[in-house]
């Protein structure tokens, strides 16, 4: 009989929220003092989808001291991102089904988040206060971040990363793989920003499509979707409370006095491990 070998190397799930994918890695148990073992060439050859895995972004989880897990973002291109609202959905998600909690807390680099589940299910996060001072977001110099002078008179919201929001009269007809590299690019935005197209459909309804700093397009992209509602909400488009539809689904979005809520649905698609052979190849 043929012994069957416990995998060794490491292990990862693959999840996504409304199609914004990850890889997600779990690193809990050595000590909040801990490093991760995500590295920039790790990440970079992760996020390949032909040599690796393929994702949007990676989220690394770690111990946290005083909170139930520290949460660590990185993109497609081995950059570190400070915030991702889908990826934050899943794995708060997935720490509550191993812990039996219907809410927890995370740290990530922006500060402490908190998320919970519904009784319908989907969960919802809040993604903090938006950062509207120029230098928060950070743009390079100081501006009005309602109205950049940039042409097509975008606004710049912070959500613990970069954004920088379109109110265009149609989301679907925006050749985002030809304008958004520029924006993401463009001298206003030291640290490169997220980029975003939206069309108001109706006082409380947008339609949104995103290219991403680090990612390119995206098919959603849930700090992104904050900044938007944000946005909108501060040019007097809608009100605070929105639903918002990306091309991967729907996310509701409420801008309470207590930060942003951000609430839409999680899947976990599958497991795996990374084989030694990769991870050395990659360290
Ligand atoms: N998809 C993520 C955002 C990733 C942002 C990243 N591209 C950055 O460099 O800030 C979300 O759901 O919020």
């Amino acid at each position: 009989m043929t012994e069957i070998q416990a995998p060794s190397g490491q292990p990862f799930m693959k999840m996504h929220g409304l199609g914004n994918d990850f890889v997600v890695i779990d690193s809990r148990g050595r000590g909040p003092d801990a490093a991760g073992v995500t590295t920039p060439a790790l990440a970079r050859a992760l996020g390949d989808r032909n040599r690796g895995v393929g994702f949007d972004q990676l989220a690394e989880i770690r111990d946290a001291a005083g909170a139930d897990f520290t949460l660590d973002f990185w993109n497609s291109d081995g950059s570190r991102a400070g915030a991702c609202g889908n990826a934050t959905r899943c794995v708060s998600d997935y720490v509550m089904r191993g812990s039996g909690k219907a809410a927890v807390s995370l740290l990530t680099q922006r500060g402490a988040l908190y998320a919970v589940r519904r009784a319908d299910g989907l969960v919802s996060v809040n993604m903090g206060h938006p950062q509207r001072d120029w230098a928060e977001v950070p743009l390079a110099k100081a501006v009005d971040t309602l109205h950049l002078p940039l042409a097509g008179d975008p606004v710049a919201v912070g959500m613990g990363n970069p954004h920088c929001v379109f109110f265009v009269p149609d989301a679907e007809g925006v050749d985002l793989a030809g304008v958004g590299p520029k924006w993401e690019h463009d001298p206003l935005f030291p640290q490169r920003t997220n980029v975003e197209f939206a069309s108001v459909t109706a006082p409380d309804h947008l339609r949104l499509r995103v290219w991403e700093r680090g990612a390119g397009i995206t098919l959603a992209c849930g700090s992104g979707a904050c900044a938007t509602a944000v946005a909108a909400a501060l040019r007097g488009l809608t009100g605070r409370r929105v639903t918002i539809d990306a091309d991967g689904g729907t996310l509701e979005i409420d801008w309470r006095d207590d930060g942003v809520w951000m609430t839409g649905p999680v899947a976990h698609v599958f497991d795996g491990v990374l084989s030694p052979e990769f991870l050395a190849q990659h360290a």
